[in-house]
């Protein structure tokens, strides 16, 4: 049995799932409530893959529960499209940690609407005017502010430092948002008519940036080299040839410093957000679980 999440597809038949039969969950929305059923619907049986980042980058509790419901219902958590949209991120880490290898550090561009956005902003037009383009491109989340804010990315970096081996609670990682409080408060349905709020700020940090020979670009990192680990999220104003800089569309890019690679990091890069890459990554993992592939 394959039970789709969705408002057509079908959730609540799992309620009633039974366990007799293998059945995969796919979590392709972005809602609190559906993630919040994952550790549930593993521990009974059925393996879940999921875009949502909601599951295993929320809480540190829900993080255990989910890691301890796959070991309960002896089930898989297809999680490839969580961080970069499918690219090989977390299995890589994964495969390097089973290596015997060490995660010190990993530093990168991990959101695709605001790689696609800063890439594009040219300081003269509206820069609400990029949003609402990486909304209709469908590179955004449903809600832009959680693009905007750093929630996505923070999410996204809490998973790739729990995966890394690094538990840290969402508090630990410091986020900057570029949301002003006035749109920080809308109600979801007012905001697209307030995204114009962004436009002098930002365009402010542009010409900044630009007068320093910069490039604003969205930067997540985490770094554990120093005795402890300090995770961050946010607008960095970088050179313009700063290896961070010069990615373009809605290429991710991170470099990951480990025991093999530190001063030469390994870096992945391709883009990070799309309904294409994204819908063949959680078909990969579906066909990974079908297949029993490790
Ligand atoms: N866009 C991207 O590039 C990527 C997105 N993701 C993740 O994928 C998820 C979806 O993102 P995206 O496709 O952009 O968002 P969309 O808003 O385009 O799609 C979300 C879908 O989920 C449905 N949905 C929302 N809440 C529920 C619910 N409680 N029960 C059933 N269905 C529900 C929505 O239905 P309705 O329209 O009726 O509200 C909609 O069809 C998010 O978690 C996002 O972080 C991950 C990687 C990349
Ligand atoms: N909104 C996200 C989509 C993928 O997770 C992003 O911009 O990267």
């Amino acid at each position: 049995m394959l039970a789709c999440s969705g408002r057509g597809g079908d959730t609540d038949a799992l309620d009633a799932f039974s366990g007799d039969a293998p059945a995969i969950v796919v979590d392709a929305t972005g809602s609190e409530a559906v993630a919040a059923r994952h550790a549930d619907w593993l521990a009974r049986g059925a393996h879940v893959v999921t875009a949502s980042k909601l599951g295993q980058g929320a809480s540190l509790d829900r993080w255990h529960a989910i890691q301890a419901a796959c070991v309960r219902g002896n089930t898989r958590y297809g999680d490839s499209a969580t961080v970069g949209a499918g690219l090989p991120l977390l299995r890589t880490l994964r495969a390097l940690r089973d290596g015997g290898d060490a995660v010190l550090a990993v530093a990168g561009v991990l959101s695709g609407s605001m790689a696609w956005v800063f890439g594009e902003y040219d300081g003269a037009r509206a820069f609400s005017g990029f949003v609402r383009r990486a909304l209709d491109a469908g590179y955004a989340e449903p809600d832009p502010r959680d693009d905007l804010s750093g929630e996505d990315v923070r999410r996204k970096l809490l998973i790739l430092a729990r995966t890394a081996g690094f538990l840290l609670e969402p508090n630990q990682v410091e986020v900057e948002s570029i949301v002003p409080r006035a749109l920080a408060r809308l109600p979801p349905h007012d905001v697209d008519a307030a995204l114009s709020q962004l436009d002098a700020p930002m365009r402010d940090r542009f010409r900044s940036a630009y007068r320093a020979g910069e490039r604003l670009r969205h930067v997540a990192r985490m770094d554990a080299r120093n005795g402890r680990v300090v995770a961050r999220v946010g607008l960095e104003s970088l050179a313009a040839d700063d290896p961070l800089a010069t990615a373009c569309g809605t290429d991710n890019r991170i470099a990951i410093h480990c025991e093999r690679y530190d001063s030469q990091p390994l870096v992945i890069q391709g883009p990070g957000a799309g309904a294409g890459v994204t819908a063949a990554a959680l078909l990969d993992d579906v066909l990974g679980i079908a297949q029993g592939r490790s």
